[in-house]
């Protein structure tokens, strides 16, 4: 959203975090700039716009749209639009990134519903081409225009869904991943071989063990658990999930998921 022009705050927990978040756009910033999508002037004046923070009360200070975009807990976020509401100016667009808890519930946290509103994004947002817009019960077609408004200046596409848990996309990539893992389980095929079968075979950008690394397991585990209650066992994680979010071992972010990103970076999925 920096790219576009808005000035952007960055808000998160403590300094480290958030300079992960920094460390995060600088490496974006540079393959921009090195498949010449941006000059490195206009990288700068992007790193400009952004600031830091890691106290609420003063990034939400004058701000017209917040994107939250912590962990995927319902108790955490409505937490958060709790205060939102209380910082935020009456008017300002307070929008989540939630890949399928109800924007509905998270609504009810604050006394603005006609403001709150579904901003789903892809990873990675960069360059992912879609917005996903989601209407909680409550949420004014005023508020889906900006955000389809805002989004489109951000360069992508969007969809405008209803308040399902799960939406369309996060539905559909987990029914996909999950049953995935189940043909591991099964002994079918390796990781390796599931992959380079999907990528290859169905022309998935990443098979479903790289991509499930991607994103981050304890996220998968939070979207797959969340979707038994609405839809039932279909959705149920696999032990092998359940585990190496136990472990600790969340994917890349970690450095261990399905694969061992410590070891070989370069060939630790089936690609090469
Ligand atoms: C769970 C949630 O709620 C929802 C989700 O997010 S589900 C997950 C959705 N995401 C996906 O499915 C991602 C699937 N994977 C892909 O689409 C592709 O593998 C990928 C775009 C990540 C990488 O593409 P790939 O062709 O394999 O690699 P690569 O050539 O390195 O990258 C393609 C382009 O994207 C750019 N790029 C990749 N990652 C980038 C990043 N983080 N920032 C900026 N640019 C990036 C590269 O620089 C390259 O640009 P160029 O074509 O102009 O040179
Ligand atoms: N990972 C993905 O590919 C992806 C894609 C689309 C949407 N999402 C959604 O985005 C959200 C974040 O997912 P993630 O995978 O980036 O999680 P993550 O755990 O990797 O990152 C969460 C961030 O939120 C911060 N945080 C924690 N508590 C906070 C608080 N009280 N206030 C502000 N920040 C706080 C953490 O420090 C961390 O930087 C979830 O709702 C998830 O479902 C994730």
């Amino acid at each position: 959203l920096a790219t576009p022009g808005y000035e952007i705050h960055l808000c998160d927990v403590a300094e480290e975090a958030l300079n992960k978040g920094f460390a995060g756009i600088e490496k974006s910033l540079s393959r921009f700039v090195k498949a010449k999508h941006l000059t490195e002037k206009e990288a700068e004046e992007v790193r400009s716009r952004i600031t830091g923070f890691t106290d609420m009360e003063t990034a939400l200070r004058e701000v017209d749209l917040v994107v939250e975009a912590a962990p995927e807990n319902m108790e955490l976020k409505k937490q958060i639009f709790h205060d939102l509401d209380r910082f935020t100016r009456p008017d300002a667009i307070l929008a989540t990134n939630t890949s399928e808890l109800s924007v509905t519930a998270i609504a009810s946290a604050t006394t603005r519903p006609e403001r709150v509103v579904g901003m789903h994004w892809f990873n990675p947002p960069p360059v992912m081409r879609l917005v996903e817009i989601v209407r909680g019960t409550d949420t004014s077609q005023e508020t889906i225009e900006m955000i389809m408004q805002v989004s489109e200046q951000a360069g992508k596409e969007t969809v405008v869904v209803k308040d399902v848990q799960g939406f369309v996309t996060s539905r559909a990539i987990s029914a996909h991943m999950l049953e995935c893992m189940r043909i591991l389980e099964e002994g079918v095929a390796s990781a390796e071989d599931i992959d380079k079968a999907v990528r290859l075979g169905l022309n998935y950008p990443m098979g479903p063990f790289e991509l499930a690394d991607y994103v981050g397991l304890d996220t998968m585990l939070f979207a797959s658990d969340g979707m038994v209650e609405a839809y039932g066992d279909r959705f149920r994680a696999p032990q092998t999930l359940r585990k190496l979010v136990e472990a600790g071992h969340l994917g890349r972010k970690t450095g261990k998921g399905f694969y061992d990103y410590t070891k070989k970076p370069e060939t630790v999925s089936a690609k090469k």
